[in-house]
C-alpha cells in the first residue's frame, strides 16, 4: 500500500512518522508533497527520496492521499491536485471545517475521509474521530481505521457534524488542557516557585488525576469531592469557580471552536 501526505506540518508529519514508526507502512512507500525543505532537517527518519516539492504524477500512484494543509489552503491545492487524483484512491482529510461534498465537488473523486485527530497523534496518544462517504467499502474504512489507529485511538461517526463537534472538544481540547496548565503554573510561580518546580508539580498532579480517573470507575463530580474537604481549601477554589461560571464558560469557549469549525467550512469555498 502507498500512502502520499501532502502538506508536511504539525500533522502531515505526525502522521507519516506514525506510519513509518509502526512499521505499518514501508518508509519507501510513503511520498510527501511540501512546500518546504526545511521539513527535510525535522523529520530525520523520512527518507529524502520521499519528498516532492511540486505534485506530480507520482500521487496517482498511492492508493490513500491524505491532506494535511490548512483549510484556507484548500481551494488552491485542489485546482492543481485534481489533475492528479482518480477515483479508485481514498482522500483522507484532516482539515478543520472543509466537508465530505466539498472535497468531492473540488476534487471530482468520491472516496473521501474526513477525519479529526489531535497532536497527541505524535506520539501515539492522538484521539481521532473520522467519518467516511459511502462510496468507500467496509474493508477500505478497516484500512483507514488500522492506518488512523497507529497514531492513537479513532472513533467512527456515521454523521458528518459530529467532526465539527470533535473538532472542539478532541481536536482543539489539548489546547484548553494546557490553559489550564498555564493558569496553575503561573499561581504556583507567584508563590515563589521556581518555574521549574511550578511545571513539576502541575505536570504530577495532572498526570496523577487522570490515572485515577482512568483506574477507577467514579465521575469527574465524585473525584471532586474526595479531593474537596469539609471546610478546606479546595472547598474554596471550586466555590468561586461555580461563583464565576466558569465551567458555563469553558463550555461557551469549546462552543465558539466548533462554531468556528463549521464556519470554516462554509468560508474556504
Ligand atoms: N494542529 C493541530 O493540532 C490539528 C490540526 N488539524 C488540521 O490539520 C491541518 C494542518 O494543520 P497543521 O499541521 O497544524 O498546520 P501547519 O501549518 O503546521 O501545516 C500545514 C502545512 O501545509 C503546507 N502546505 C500548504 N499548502 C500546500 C501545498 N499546496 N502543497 C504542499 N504543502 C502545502 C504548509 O506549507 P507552508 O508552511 O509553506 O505554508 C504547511 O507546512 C489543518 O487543516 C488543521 O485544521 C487537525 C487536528 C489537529
Ligand atoms: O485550531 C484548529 O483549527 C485545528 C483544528 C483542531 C486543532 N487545531
Amino acid at each position: 500500500m502507498k500512502i502520499a501526505i501532502v502538506g508536511m506540518g504539525n500533522m502531515g508529519s505526525t502522521f507519516a512518522n506514525g506510519f513509518i514508526n509502526s512499521r505499518f507502512i514501508n518508509p519507501t512507500d510513503v511520498l510527501i508533497y511540501t512546500r518546504s525543505k526545511k521539513v527535510l532537517e525535522d523529520n530525520r527518519n523520512i527518507h529524502k527520496l520521499s519528498y516532492r516539492y511540486e505534485l506530480d504524477s507520482g500521487i496517482a500512484t498511492c492508493d490513500i492521499v491524505i491532506l494535511a494543509v490548512k483549510p484556507q489552503d484548500f481551494s488552491t491545492l485542489a485546482d492543481d491536485l485534481k489533475k492528479f487524483i482518480h477515483q479508485d484512491q481514498i482522500i483522507v482529510s484532516v482539515m478543520a471545517g472543509v466537508s465530505i461534498d466539498r472535497l468531492k465537488k473540488d476534487l471530482l473523486v468520491t472516496k473521501i475521509v474526513r477525519s479529526m485527530p489531535n497532536l497527541p497523534t505524535q506520539i501515539g496518544k492522538g484521539m481521532t474521530v473520522f467519518t467516511a462517504s459511502e462510496e468507500l467499502d467496509r474493508k477500505e474504512l478497516f484500512i483507514i481505521q488500522n492506518l488512523i489507529n497507529t497514531t492513537g485511538k479513532s472513533v467512527y461517526v456515521l454523521e458528518e457534524h459530529k467532526i465539527d463537534a470533535a473538532t472542539a472538544i478532541s481536536g482543539s481540547g489539548p489546547a484548553y488542557v494546557f490553559y489550564f496548565m498555564e493558569a496553575m503554573i503561573q499561581a504556583a510561580i507567584s508563590y515563589g516557585f521556581e518555574p521549574s518546580q511550578a511545571e513539576l508539580l502541575v505536570k504530577q498532579t495532572i498526570s496523577g488525576a487522570l490515572g485515577l480517573y482512568e483506574a477507577n470507575s467514579l465521575s469527574t463530580q465524585d473525584w471532586i469531592a474526595k479531593v474537596s474537604s469539609k471546610g478546606g481549601t479546595t472547598e474554596q477554589a471550586i466555590k468561586y469557580f461555580n461563583e464565576e461560571d466558569i465551567l458555563q464558560k469553558l463550555v461557551e469557549g469549546v462552543n465558539r471552536a466548533k462554531a468556528q469549525s463549521e464556519l470554516l467550512g462554509k468560508q474556504t469555498k
